[in-house]
């Protein structure tokens, strides 16, 4: 097992894409790493690149004390799952398993005892003679897992490799996935799209936007405290309000309201400074009652979010959101207060937090 290290990786596609953009990444040995962002910004690329699957056209990749930049991809000792697991139709779960083995011209005894090992562990016991296309998507991930797993490799390398299964599986998959990366404390890079997962089950995390990293940080860190507002915007399951304002002396104007300074910045801002308040609809209270330094509104719209009700107020204008238990919705139309919860909300200068 082995730490990862990238030195200004860049990756320019023929034709001129550059989908990776000098990145510097260090994962500790033993780490699960997520790697989240929209579509096309290069998560993928990424995960290719640390495989050996794409040739970087600049930059280092260091595996535990090797420089693998130039190294072919089966001599980088990573084993890569991907979305659509690549198995072997025509095989069964025990020579799918024990495929890498094979090709590492480990003894036909051996390979078969490893897999059956790994496979049991995997709960695959029962289906070690079938082939693919007799088990189901959860089953097909498992055998993909167990593949990777039975190759005692360096490092794993996931891409979106929960994809193909239903939201309930999906779920249970995530658990047993994290579980059994602990279990194994192999250095493992999970590339999703989904923030959930990644907020879910990743050590830390790294948020990328057209080749480049934007924020590092454990998901509490991401979640809570969003270094740019491309960040705040993109994580969460409720998007952050990202409001314009302006500071008044002592205070914030926002939405045509007057709000205190939050604590995290007093002192650094100047009078008349255009910015942007940030804050969770998580991150408020709601109230019927006028309450000072809080955003006054009409209700506009109301989410069922099960537990809890996303309530839009109408705020001159400017829509703000804040969350309700379930129990104290407001009716449509009354006239609400969204009270930022201390320590809570967030001041953006020029799209970086302050
Ligand atoms: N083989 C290729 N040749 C040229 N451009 C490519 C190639 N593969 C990917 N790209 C481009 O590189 C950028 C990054 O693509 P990549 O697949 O890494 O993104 P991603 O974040 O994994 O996206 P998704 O979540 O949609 O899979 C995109 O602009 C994409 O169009």
């Amino acid at each position: 097992m082995a730490a990862i290290e990238l030195k200004g990786l860049t990756k320019v596609y023929p034709g001129g894409v550059k989908a990776l953009d000098s990145l510097d990444l260090e994962i500790p040995d033993g780490e699960f790493f997520a790697l989240l962002g929209p579509s096309g910004c290069g998560k993928t690329t990424l995960l290719r690149t640390i495989a050996g699957l794409e040739t970087a056209t600049g930059g280092a990749i260091v595996i535990g004390d090797r420089d693998v930049t130039g190294v072919q991809p089966g001599a980088r000792d990573v084993a890569m799952v991907f979305q659509d697991y690549a198995l072997f139709p025509h095989m069964d779960v025990t020579d799918n398993i024990a495929y890498p083995l094979r090709i590492k011209k480990v003894a036909k005894a051996v390979r078969a005892e490893k897999a059956r090992e790994v496979g049991e562990r995997l709960g695959l016991a029962h289906l070690m003679d079938r082939r693919p296309g007799q088990l189901s998507g959860g089953q097909q991930q498992r055998v993909a897992l167990a593949r990777v797993m039975a190759t005692q490799a360096q490092a794993f390398l996931f891409d979106e490799p929960l994809s193909n299964l239903d939201a309930r599986l999906r779920l249970e998959a995530r658990t047993f996935l994290k579980k059994l990366q602990r279990e194994l404390g192999v250095t493992t890079v999970f590339v999703t799209h989904d923030q959930a997962e990644a907020l879910a089950m990743a050590d830390r995390m790294a948020v990328m936007e057209n080749g480049l990293i934007r924020q590092i940080g454990t998901p509490a860190e991401v979640f809570q405290r969003p270094a740019n507002t491309f960040v705040a915007s993109f994580i969460g399951s409720t998007p952050m309000n990202l409001l314009d304002g302006q500071v008044r002396g002592e205070r914030l104007e926002v939405a045509g309201c007057k709000l205190p300074v939050p604590s995290s910045v007093e002192g650094r801002l100047s009078d008349g400074e255009q910015i942007v308040y940030g804050v969770r609809p998580e991150y408020m209270t709601y109230s019927a009652e006028p309450v000072e330094g809080a955003f006054g509104g009409r209700v506009s719209i109301m989410e069922n979010l099960g537990a809890a009700h996303l309530v839009t107020l109408e705020v001159n204008d400017t829509l703000v959101q804040v969350v309700v238990q379930e129990g104290s919705e407001p009716p449509l139309g009354a006239e609400g207060f969204a009270v930022p919860k201390d320590g809570r909300a967030l001041v953006y200068r020029d799209g970086n937090v302050v």
